[in-house]
């Protein structure tokens, strides 16, 4: 199958080493298939460590140059991409949706979200303010200046394959650091389609390469051993994350880890009902419940768990299952087959332990991909349901007695990276916001992410910040200066 594209340059399937697209070094190439249809859309050059150590030494080689123009002339180039990835919206989201499976127009809203950190970090590359600090003595003055950190490596998921990389590359970039990338190989295409800008936008050679290949553990070895590269971004499940932190550790590079999470929605009685059903169906079901951030478990007070499973339930009947092409589908496919038997799986053993379906509760006959919109109720904590991260369409519905044991059941977890609550106590809302262990909450919203704010876990969900002012900190080295001598 190919794609029609308005501008079919965009589909680009070599890797990009020091400016130029190239096989990899023994011919391989790997599939790239539509989970909607299980068509190949695409065969990728498969890299192995030989190219990744070129990747390593390009953009270790176009470093000084990049550190050495101004702010404002990569701030100009990060523009111009973000203005190319715009222009192109529509064939990215085609590309996107044929990889990875999400409705069209969420991957539409991907691309704009991924071209926003762009944008955001041209502009906040401008001002990577360093301190003058008061002195401890009349002949010294004492400063603290911001540098970045060097060549940087990213490793990136298929659940947002565009968002993902330029929430890295973007901050990199723009505080003076060379980037080698490594997509996820179910969903390469996106990733090569933004390198393809990049060069467009004219991005020098070496500043960014990208690695895609199947062989990932042998490419994130390079990445992670290799002492040139400083440091290692990583948004991926928390198993590998564990595994890349340890590799990184030789060579005691800096980390940025975006890791899984178990996102409680926390539904009190006094909430607008109305407006809670609405927020747990958009976490739970945006990009078939294949995001980090996505409601996994929903837990309501007793007094209203029956009308909000009959409302929450009715809502999810109303979704349209299909391939995300076409017209009004607004849940797509699961990434591939092996991740709905997973989920199924989860299910399966949660209705041996004695939950109840309320709908759903199965692979759908459109395909091997597809899972049903799923509703559990008499659900508990022993279950794997509230225990692990979900990734698919099921939403298992708790109870809770009161504030104290819903704030219990929301932390008792060993990730901590978003949550929600519905309340309109507004106090209520305070303390609770306050006691919840996450690195993000929403309080009557679930739509929490965007470029200006934020984004990142605590506890096993992982290190650092991605977004707003804070992010690109992460890229950054602050060096001391104190300079004698003066009196
Ligand atoms: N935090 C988040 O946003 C995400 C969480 N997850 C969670 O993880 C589960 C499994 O998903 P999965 O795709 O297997 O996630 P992984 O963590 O395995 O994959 C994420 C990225 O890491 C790469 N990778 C995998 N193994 C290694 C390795 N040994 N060294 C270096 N890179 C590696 C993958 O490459 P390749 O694809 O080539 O193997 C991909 O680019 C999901 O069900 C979900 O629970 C998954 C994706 C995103
Ligand atoms: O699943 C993720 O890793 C990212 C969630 C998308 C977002 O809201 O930023």
């Amino acid at each position: 199958m190919t794609l029609t594209l308005n501008d079919p340059s965009l589909l680009q399937t070599h890797a990009y080493i020091d400016g130029q697209w190239v096989e990899g070094t023994d011919g391989a190439r790997f599939d790239v298939l539509n989970p909607a249809t299980g068509e190949r859309i695409a065969q990728v050059a498969s890299v192995g460590v030989a190219e990744t150590r070129r990747a390593i030494e390009a953009a270790e080689r176009a470093l000084s140059a990049w550190q050495a123009k101004t702010a404002k002339e990569r701030s100009t180039l990060l523009r111009r991409w973000h203005d190319l990835m715009l222009a192109h919206q529509e064939d990215l989201a085609l590309i996107m949706t044929s990889e990875q499976g999400k409705p069209l127009a969420e991957a539409r809203g991907e691309v704009a979200y991924g071209a926003s950190y762009i944008e955001w970090f041209a502009e906040e590359g401008r001002r990577t303010y360093g301190d003058v600090i008061p002195s401890v003595a009349n002949d010294r003055r004492l400063l603290a200046i911001k540098q970045p950190v060097g060549v940087v490596a990213a490793i990136t998921p298929w659940n947002f394959p565009n968002a993902m990389l330029a929430r890295k590359a973007a901050p990199a970039l723009a505080a003076g650091c060379t980037f080698v990338m490594k997509p996820a190989s179910e969903t390469p295409l996106s990733a090569l389609a933004m390198v393809v800008l990049a060069e467009r936008a004219g991005i020098p050679p070496g500043v960014i390469n990208l690695v895609a290949g199947e062989r990932s553990s042998e490419i994130g070895g390079e990445l992670t051993a290799n002492p040139r590269v400083r440091k290692v971004s990583f948004t991926g499940s928390t198993a590998i994350g564990k595994l890349l932190l340890k590799q990184c550790a030789d060579t005691v590079k800096k980390a940025s880890m975006e890791l899984g999470g178990n996102a409680p929605v926390l539904i009190f009685d006094d909430a607008d009902l109305d407006e809670a059903v609405a927020g747990a169906l958009a976490s739970k079901y945006r990009n078939a419940g294949q995001t980090c951030i996505c409601a996994n478990r929903i837990l309501v007070q007793s007094s209203i768990y029956d009308v909000f499973v009959e409302k929450f339930t009715a809502a999810v009947e109303g979704l349209k299952l299909g391939n995300g092409t076409e017209e009004g589908v607004t849940i797509g496919p699961l990434i591939h087959a092996k991740a709905a038997k997973n989920v199924h799986a989860m299910v399966t053993e949660a209705l041996e332990q004695g939950a109840k379906v309320a709908t759903g509760g199965q692979i759908d006959e459109r395909g091997e991909c597809f899972y049903t919109p799923t509703v559990l109720t008499h659900v508990n904590r022993d279950m794997r349901v509230f225990r692990d991260e979900i990734f698919g369409p099921v939403a298992p519905i708790f109870r809770f007695e009161d504030e104290a044991d819903a704030v219990a059941m929301a932390n008792d977890t060993e990730v901590g990276l978003a949550s929600y609550l519905y309340t309109r106590d507004l106090g209520r809302a305070w303390r609770v916001s306050e006691r919840l262990e996450y690195g993000m909450v929403g309080v009557n919203e679930v739509g929490i992410s965007s470029e200006v704010v934020p984004f990142g876990g605590i506890k096993e969900s992982g290190l650092g910040r991605e977004g707003s002012k804070y992010g690109l900190d992460d890229y950054m080295e602050i060096k001391y200066i104190c300079m004698g001598g003066l009196s």
